[in-house]
């Protein structure tokens, strides 16, 4: 039983299914009976339920026969749709070529008459008709095709190398067809047993005598499960047909449909043999590419045992339309969209062949290279024929035998490495190329470890940036703190998981003090912008912004409002976005810490103090310290006064709207007179008193 349809062989996606059963989840095959699909109505509360009433030892069923197989078809062929549909004729076709890969078979002949039945013959060995040892008075034809899990593949001995592997596939396709006649021609004699909805509809009978063998089954897909409208589309059992043709060198197959079902371009007739298999396939498919090279391809039996690999590798420098490079692979046939060890064996060969050529030629970048450089650009198809595959999970989609890969690997290790020493110069140019493509990943990933490091930047910012938890700008701070000690009290005494504490030096800002230009030029405020995640100048973008604030947080004299002043002007000069768009403020640290009787108030500054001492203590004589820095102030003591939104007042730095204003901002900013500055600031600060995130 094989899941996967479409061969992916050329390339295409599978047609859309018709708009009647697109829906999904999978129409609801109409024999099912109604009460195992419609969920119960919801039982009042209190009252019993109806259904929880009815549940026991008779609700459990145990289905048999082909009866799961009609009311789940989703679970057989993966649904009731167009490209399920297409999974019949998937099935049928799996074992006719079965029989001709285990050299039984030389022929398929695929046919679709116009009343909508689908024919399928092979010249093989004829599915046997005697009874059946295990099951007295039925044949190993009514058993092959009425039982699951009954197949002729399980030991190896009849098939050595097969797609089939469950023993499903046909009995699925008779569960599914409204009628299903299968002939079989063998042992002399003409077999013949028709089937409806996987019952059968006559005994095995025998018709005649033919010297002809192999089997022809020809059947009607049921509507029931398929919807009144299904039909199967010639185009689509084409192109199935062809691509398992090129998949088999030993394999002729003819294909004929009735004229009137064709609406585009599908031929009526057509026969498909490719004596070079997928060597011919890789030439069509690449006739419109311009190649690097001629296509290396090539068969290999392994010597004494079953197994089998064939290739076809081309390389395209500029891709193959749609797709930089792609690799179609097959196991006994089967289509493994998802890969697999037959594909990580191709790639391992032809990585190690290509190092090998370019250390044989002198060219050490080839040690650059890797399996993902050498299939990025390149065009393969593999297929190997393998006992007993192994598949990820239930859909064949991806082979993890490791025994294929260690075949395809030894496989191709010679032909590859003598298919390179023999034409040089096309392999330079493929080398060549290849190497490039390594060579750009690794400048890739550099710049990328770049962009990365700069992010954060931990070590080289000027001090050390302590970032915060939360990933995303919004909700976040990043304090600008003036020197180490103040920004050790910050640390404990932030919000980790918003807050991110930057600690300056005071002399790294005084450099800055001179020019903007040189403020640019200095790298360690450079930095200062990439711990910010923006860039300078023009390529300034505040969605890039990684804090939703930058508060800068001096101590509340004049030195820190110089040191203030200078950021600001930094910012001013380098990235005017952060304080146009209100992302710059000026942390407002208490000078004043006043306390009597248990009340305790911090004052901004002289006057704040004098009104606290008139309001809140109404005349007494609080106990007044003053605060000589940051540095200086408890942890909890700068939480509280400071930092914690919920209690903090926070300024927000504008700038004024006339541009003469902003001239005369800088000048003061920038002079000589250190309290000018601080007056500025003192007076243009828009105080913010914010309980607003976090
Ligand atoms: N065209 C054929 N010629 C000879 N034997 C056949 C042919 N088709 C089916 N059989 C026999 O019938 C068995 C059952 O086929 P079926 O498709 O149900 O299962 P399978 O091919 O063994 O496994 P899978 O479910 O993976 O297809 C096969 O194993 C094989 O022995
Ligand atoms: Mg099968
Ligand atoms: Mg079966």
């Amino acid at each position: 039983m094989t899941s996967s349809t479409l061969p992916s062989l050329f390339g295409d996606e599978p047609e859309k299914p018709a708009a009647s059963e697109a829906a999904s989840p999978p129409a609801v095959p109409a024999s099912a009976p109604e009460k195992a699909l419609k969920a119960p109505e919801p039982a009042r509360p209190h009252e019993p339920s109806i259904v929880d009433a009815g549940y026991g030892a008779s609700s459990i069923e145990v289905l048999e026969g082909l009866e799961p197989v009609r009311k789940r078809p989703g679970m057989y062929i993966g649904g009731t749709d167009e490209k399920a549909l297409h999974h019949l004729f998937a099935e049928v076709l799996d074992n006719a070529m079965d029989e001709a890969v285990a050299g039984h078979a030389k022929a398929i002949w695929v046919e679709l008459d116009k009343d909508g039945y689908l024919s399928v013959r092979d010249d093989g060995r004829g599915i046997p008709v005697d009874p059946h040892p295990k099951y007295p008075g039925k044949s190993a034809l009514e058993v092959v095709m009425t039982m699951l899990h009954s197949g002729g593949k399980f030991s190896g001995k009849a098939y050595e190398t097969s797609g089939g592997l469950h023993g499903v596939g046909i009995s699925v396709v008779n569960a599914l067809s409204e009628k299903l006649e299968v002939t079989v021609w063998r042992d002399g004699f003409e077999w013949r047993q028709s089937f409806s909805k996987g019952h059968k509809l006559t005994d095995v009978e025998q018709v005649g005598p033919s010297k002809k063998k192999g089997t022809l089954e020809r059947f009607l897909p049921d509507p029931e499960i398929f919807g009144a409208e299904a039909r199967f589309k010639p185009a689509r059992l084409y192109r199935m047909a062809k691509a398992k043709a090129y998949l088999f060198r030993g394999v002729q197959i003819f294909w004929k449909c009735a004229a009137e079902l064709i609406q585009d371009q599908t031929p009526a007739e057509d026969k498909f043999y490719f004596p070079n298999g997928l060597a011919d396939y890789l030439a069509e498919r690449v006739k419109d590419t311009e190649t690097l090279g001629d296509i290396f391809s090539g068969r290999v039996e392994r010597k004494g045992e079953a197994g089998a690999v064939e290739w076809a590798v081309v390389w395209s420098g500029a891709g193959f339309g749609e797709h930089d490079g792609f690799c179609q692979s097959y196991c006994n046939t089967i289509p493994t969209p998802d890969g697999g060890t037959h594909e990580a064996g191709l790639r391992a060969a032809l990585t190690r062949s290509l190092k090998g050529y370019a250390e044989m030629t002198g060219d050490k970048r080839g040690g650059l290279i890797t399996a993902e450089d050498v299939a990025a650009y390149a065009g393969i198809v593999i297929s190997v024929f393998i006992r007993n595959p192994e598949f990820q999970g239930q859909t064949k989609d991806r082979l993890s035998s490791s025994d294929a890969q260690r075949l395809v690997e030894k496989a191709l290790a010679d032909p590859f490495d003598h298919w390179l020493t023999s034409a040089p110069k096309q392999a330079d140019r493929i080398l060549q190329f290849i190497v490039e493509r390594a060579e750009e990943r690794l400048k890739r990933r550099k710049d990328k470890e770049v962009q990365r490091a700069s992010a954060t930047r931990k070590l080289r910012l000027p001090g050390k940036l302590s970032d915060c938890a939360r990933q995303d700008a919004i909700g976040t701070e990043l304090f600008i703190v003036e020197g180490d000690s103040a920004g050790g009290s910050a640390k404990q005494g932030r919000n980790r998981n918003t807050q991110a504490i930057l600690p300056l030096r005071g002399k790294i800002l005084n450099v800055a003090s001179a020019t903007g230009d040189k403020a640019r030029q200095n790298a360690e405020l450079s930095d200062l912008g990439l711990a910010l995640g923006v860039q300078p100048g023009a390529k300034f973008k505040d969605t890039d912004l990684r804090y939703e604030r930058i508060i800068i947080m001096t101590d509340a004299d004049v030195d820190g409002a110089h040191i203030a002043s200078l950021l600001i002007t930094f910012f001013y000069r380098t990235m005017p976005g952060i304080i146009r768009n209100g992302n710059l403020f000026l942390a407002m640290p208490p000078l004043y810490r006043l306390s009597h009787g248990g009340k305790t108030f911090y004052a901004r500054d002289d006057a704040h103090r004098a009104e606290l001492i008139a309001k809140e203590f109404k005349g007494k004589k609080p106990e007044i310290g003053r605060f000589k820095g940051l540095g200086e102030m408890m942890a909890s003591q700068l939480k509280e006064t400071t930092m914690d939104p919920k209690t903090r007042t926070l300024a927000r730095v504008t700038l004024p709207h006339d541009e003469e204003d902003v001239q005369d901002l800088v000048e003061t900013l920038m002079g000589r007179k250190p309290e000018l500055r601080f007056r500025y600031i003192q007076d243009h600060a828009e105080f913010v008193t914010d309980d607003l995130d976090v």
